[in-house]
């Protein structure tokens, strides 16, 4: 597993601006990978324990130290009052990464125009397991250092994308942002249609799980491309291609996960509208 060397690569300082299920399951990944627990101070109004030996605040508290990676990880809608208590407290030397869904640079640019350097990362649930998904998009001229420091905190959370066209970032992050929710969905309903059709819901749920886990493993591991992949489970006249036929219809699965990724990926407008309005 790449990670972060101990000094190049985990921040001087990290300070998170809320830290629930997402920036929480980055932490505790990068704490396991050995990022330094003092090195790390999280915001949060709960004032609730993050893991031993990070510092937890309910209000954010000045000034930074210089090299300082400050990661937002509040709810979109928040930007508008979370902002100014902070904007005063980062300067040219802090770089801003923000995981907050729907907000363009552009956004956080006016609400901080003093920062170094401003990234947007999209991570996924898995990143807990350093299995996750991340990507990043950084403002046209960000430094090389601040582009690897990036990259390299992300590697360690699993595969990394970079998008040079932001335009693109809500579509990335309704596929892989949100596409754990979709997956869990996929297996929810793999296990109920078992159950119904007479197994023990338990067992359908366990069968269901690791069907799931095998096959995205061995599609991982394999240079065959998942279509060919379920070709090749399917035996000429036999019992998946009947299954297949009802997945492969005209309104099958493949135009339902297109409305699924497309209105997802378009709800990332209204959070974009809904933190532009909450100056
Ligand atoms: N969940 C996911 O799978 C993903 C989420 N994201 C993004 O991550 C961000 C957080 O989502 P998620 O972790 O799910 O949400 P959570 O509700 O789990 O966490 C929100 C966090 O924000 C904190 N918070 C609330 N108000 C403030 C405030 N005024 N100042 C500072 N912190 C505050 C909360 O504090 P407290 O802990 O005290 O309640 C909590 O830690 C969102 O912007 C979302 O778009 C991105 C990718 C995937
Ligand atoms: O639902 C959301 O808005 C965030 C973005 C990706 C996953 N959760």
């Amino acid at each position: 597993m790449a990670k972060p060397d101990a000094d190049a690569g985990w921040p001087a300082r990290l300070l998170l601006i809320g830290c629930g299920n997402m920036a929480g399951a980055m932490l505790a990944r990068w704490l396991e990978l050995g990022l330094p627990a003092e090195r790390v101070t999280v915001v949060r109004p709960s004032g609730r324990p993050v893991a031993p030996g990070v510092t937890v605040v309910t209000q954010v508290e000045g000034p930074l130290e210089p090299g300082t990676v400050v990661m937002l990880a509040f709810k979109p809608q928040q930007l508008g009052a979370v902002a100014p208590g902070l904007t005063g407290l980062i300067g040219p030397e802090t770089v801003l990464l923000s995981i907050l869904a729907g907000v363009p640079a552009a956004r956080l640019r006016s609400a901080f125009p003093q920062a170094g350097a401003i990234l947007r990362c999209m991570p996924n649930l898995p990143v807990r397991i350093g299995k996750g998904v991340s990507t990043l998009y950084g403002e046209p001229g960000m430094p090389d250092g601040v582009w690897a420091q990036a990259d390299a905190l992300c590697r360690a959370l699993g595969l990394v994308e970079w998008l040079e066209d932001e335009a693109l970032f809500d579509t990335a992050t309704a596929l892989a942002g949100c596409g754990p929710a979709f997956v869990y969905r996929f297996i929810d309903a793999l296990s109920t249609a078992g159950a119904e059709l007479g197994l023990a819901p338990d067992m359908a749920a366990r069968m269901a799980l690791a069907t799931m886990e095998g096959a995205a493993l061995s599609a991982a591991s394999s240079d065959v491309a998942p279509a060919a992949m379920a070709d090749a489970v399917a035996s000429k006249g036999g019992m998946t291609r009947e299954g297949l036929n009802v997945l492969d219809e005209e309104d099958g699965l493949a135009p339902l996960i297109a409305r699924t990724v497309r209105a997802a990926r378009d709800r990332g407008a209204a959070l974009a509208a809904a933190s532009q309005q909450a100056d």
